[in-house]
């Protein structure tokens, strides 16, 4: 019957484009740096590319970070989409990246070594050191964090710990969306799409440590009537999304 046709239904993932200290090779985490210039014109392709592709949005979901709440911004401008609701969530930030934060990671390898900073950065369960509640970097001297309670406030966190905020967000509030039949888009961060990746694509600890998301490229999941993932892709050019993954793979390294 006619009615019963289900359309397939369709997510979009966005990393937002390059920060500041995307640019400046830094470890930003929590950090609420805004897009670089490039970022900027990142954000708008992606909502040219996404408008050309013929897509559009019931919903939108981004975190509580500027960069990544300015690239749906642009896209929204480039698709004719500001009208669309928009939540901001904590659950989506990056990885907050502990004492970390605000350090250049190609000289943190030179004086800690490329496997360390590997760990640090892709270790699955490995939390970089952790920020003392006295830092002015931790999140509880942050307004917007306000009504989260303690065990909330991370001082570090690895990816293991991201996922245990992610997937439980995605499970109670996008997926019933996505569900109903909403076209819904996420723009967020590279580690709390990896977080959401890993647990789509059901990718091993191991296997995680290899997928590096580039800046503002379109990531598309398509799913079944049962909200089993069935296919995924980017939108644009394979070879420069390869490069600009493997871009984000080498920024560790200290050469
Ligand atoms: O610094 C960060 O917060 C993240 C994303 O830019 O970096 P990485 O890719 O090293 O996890």
């Amino acid at each position: 019957m006619r009615g019963n046709i289900m359309a397939i239904k369709k997510l979009v993932l966005i990393r937002h484009g390059e920060s500041t200290w995307n640019q400046e090779n830094r470890f930003t985490g929590w950090t609420d740096v805004a897009l670089s210039a490039k970022g900027v014109e990142e954000a708008h392709q992606a909502g040219k590319l996404l408008k050309a592709e013929g897509y559009t949005f019931d919903y939108a979901y981004t975190s509580v970070l500027k960069r990544a709440i300015a690239t749906l911004w642009y896209i929204q401008e480039e698709m004719g989409l500001e009208w669309i609701p928009v939540e901001k969530e904590w659950r989506l930030n990056e990885r907050h990246y502990g004492a970390l934060q605000g350090l250049n990671k190609a000289e943190t390898a030179q004086k800690y070594g490329d496997e360390q900073v590997l760990l640090w950065r892709r270790g699955f369960a490995i939390t970089p050191p952790a920020l003392t509640e006295d830092d002015e970097r931790f999140p509880g001297h942050d307004p917007r964090y306000s009504q989260l309670n303690r065990e909330q406030l991370p001082l570090t966190e690895s990816l293991a710990i991201t996922i245990d905020r992610v997937i439980p967000f995605w499970n109670a509030v996008i997926k019933p969306r996505v569900a109903s039949g909403e076209r819904v888009i996420i723009a967020a961060h590279g580690n709390s799409l990896r977080a959401l990746v890993k647990h789509l694509d059901g990718i091993s600890e191991k296997d995680i440590l290899e997928l590096n998301i580039p800046t503002g490229v379109p990531l598309v999941y398509e799913f079944d009537d049962n909200m089993n993932p069935v296919k995924h892709y980017y939108l644009g050019n394979p070879e420069e999304i390869a490069a600009k993954s493997h871009a984000v793979a080498s920024q560790g390294k200290a050469a």
